[in-house]
């Protein structure tokens, strides 16, 4: 008898930085399913008006009306601020729609055999359940950063953090590592915990947020994670030797389980191009073709406008010109960091300095040409140069940028942390990462860690993972 065809339907939090991993993992589905799956990725419209073109064999983006306009007089998407509200009380009417479609066979014609829903998406699970759908879990990040916001019911009770999310604690240098919540040699701080620092949301809301999403996580009996497993050694995100604190703080449920099916970005197809917000400044890469190898600074704070003030973005500037060196920055059209560029800059830089306001950032970080990257620290921005060997100078803003800049830093020692924007600190960081024995190591370390991770135990973890979850939604 013929396998029945069935599909998935994905639903990611609308940012290029969950889009991007959750189109990965789609395709990887239906790359595995072999023509009996196909996955629909439900975005909102003002992602696909962005993405719309975005186009892989059995993989369809489709859009959900949810009523909110772009930013005014910019080429930024709606802020969460925006769109939260949306989230909650437009998208499920729409997207109950589409599975009504999908059962009564319009579209795609396929049975809707299961969701995933991003973690930070957990206004899909209760559609789902209406619908007696199964769901599945996905964390985008790292075991880490998920440890620390299952924590915070925790955090409440013990009174370490208010019901409204303002942390008791005056001292917010206090190393967490007390807390037992992650390992101590992360040297990680109270005020470094992600949910504290989305400045995106009003402080109240991000608590209730969060609360909210552990709440509905709580029906999930699995959370697929884009992450390194513990198999992949000293790659590993479970934090090596600190086994013991292994999902220790995940919901008491024993029949929850975290898969590992990452990094996502490792098993994808490098020929077949993701979909992004913005088009990718195509001068780029014949500006690299000129420099010589190694010799290149990468600058990019990720796709959304993170909080940086225009006195840091001039250190920035101040620093890049003082090295001496030839870089590429990307520098998005927020008014602040647009503020923030010293007047008369490009002209000043020409020829030495390229800034764009959007690169082709992993054709970027291939580039025999690259140096360093100096990165906020984005979870998909570190996998991309992990996954390229290219050494890091960490500037981490907000969310979980700082969780991950303590792993590139003191676990993995891949990268070094700029102690601030000034021009003499952005300078002298760029020269001991570029020069001599500290350069030197980092990039051993950097090609090791590559290495690991993609020719290791961890990427057959990661696709046996895959499997696994393919057989459950495939009733086997
Ligand atoms: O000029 C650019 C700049 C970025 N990118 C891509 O945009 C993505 C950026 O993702 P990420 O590095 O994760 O940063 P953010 O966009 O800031 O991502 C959000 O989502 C991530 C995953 O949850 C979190 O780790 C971050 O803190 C959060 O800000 C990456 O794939 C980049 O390759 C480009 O293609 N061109």
């Amino acid at each position: 008898m013929a396998a029945e065809l069935t599909q998935i339907v994905v639903v990611p939090f609308p940012a290029q930085g969950h889009v991007t991993p959750m189109l990965h993992l789609a395709r990887a589905i239906v790359d595995r399913g072999h023509g009996s799956i196909s996955a629909t990725v439900a975005v909102p419209d003002f992602i696909h008006r962005r993405m719309g073109q975005y186009s892989a064999a059995g993989v369809a983006l489709v859009s959900i009306p949810c009523g909110v306009a772009d930013e005014d007089g910019s080429d930024e998407p709606p802020g969460p601020a925006m769109f939260l509200h949306a989230m909650e009380h437009r998208m499920p009417a729409q997207l109950e729609g589409m599975l009504q479609s999908a059962r009564r066979g319009v579209g795609a014609g396929r049975r809707v055999s299961c969701l995933v829903v991003d973690l930070l998406a957990s206004w899909a699970i209760p559609v789902a359940a209406r619908f007696g759908l199964p769901v599945v879990g996905f964390w985008v990040g790292m075991v880490a950063t998920y440890r620390t916001v299952a924590v915070i019911p925790e955090l409440i009770a013990k009174g370490f953090v208010s019901e409204s999310g303002t942390l008791l604690p005056a001292d917010g240098t206090k190393n967490i590592g007390d807390l037992n919540i992650l390992p101590a040699k992360l040297k990680l701080r109270f005020k470094d915990l992600p949910w504290l620092l989305d400045s995106a949301l009003p402080q109240k809301s991000r608590i209730s947020f969060w609360l909210q999403a552990l709440d509905r996580a709580k029906s999930l009996r699995c959370i697929l994670v884009n992450s390194i497993s513990k198999e992949g050694g000293a790659g590993g995100d479970s934090p090596d030797d600190q086994q013991q604190y292994d999902y220790e703080y995940l919901p008491q449920d024993q029949q929850q389980i975290m898969l590992h099916v990452g990094p996502l970005l490792f098993n994808a197809d490098a020929s077949k191009k993701t979909a992004t917000m913005w088009q990718p400044d195509k001068t780029c890469m014949d500006w690299l073709d000129k420099q010589s190898p190694g010799s290149v600074i990468y600058v990019s704070f990720g796709s959304w406008a993170a909080p940086i003030q225009p006195d840091r973005i001039r250190g920035f500037a101040r620093g890049l010109e003082a090295s001496g060196r030839p870089f590429l920055w990307v520098l998005k059209s927020h008014p602040s960091w647009r503020a923030g560029r010293p007047d008369g800059y490009a002209e000043k830089v020409s020829g030495r300095g390229k800034i764009v306001s959007w690169a082709p950032q992993e054709d970027v970080l291939k580039h025999e040409a690259l140096g360093c990257y100096v990165t906020h620290c984005g979870w998909n921005s570190v996998l991309e140069a992990v996954r390229q060997g290219v050494r890091m100078i960490c500037y981490p803003v907000s969310a979980d940028h700082f969780v991950n800049c303590a792993y590139v830093v003191n676990v993995w020692k891949v990268g070094v942390e700029l102690a601030t924007s000034g021009q003499g600190d952005v300078k002298d960081c760029i020269e001991r990462v570029m020069e001599g024995d500290d350069g030197r190591r980092l990039q051993r370390k950097v090609n090791a860690l590559r290495e690991t991770v993609t020719a290791g135990e961890a990427m057959r973890a990661a696709k046996r993972n895959l499997t696994l979850f393919m057989d459950r939604i495939n009733g086997s």
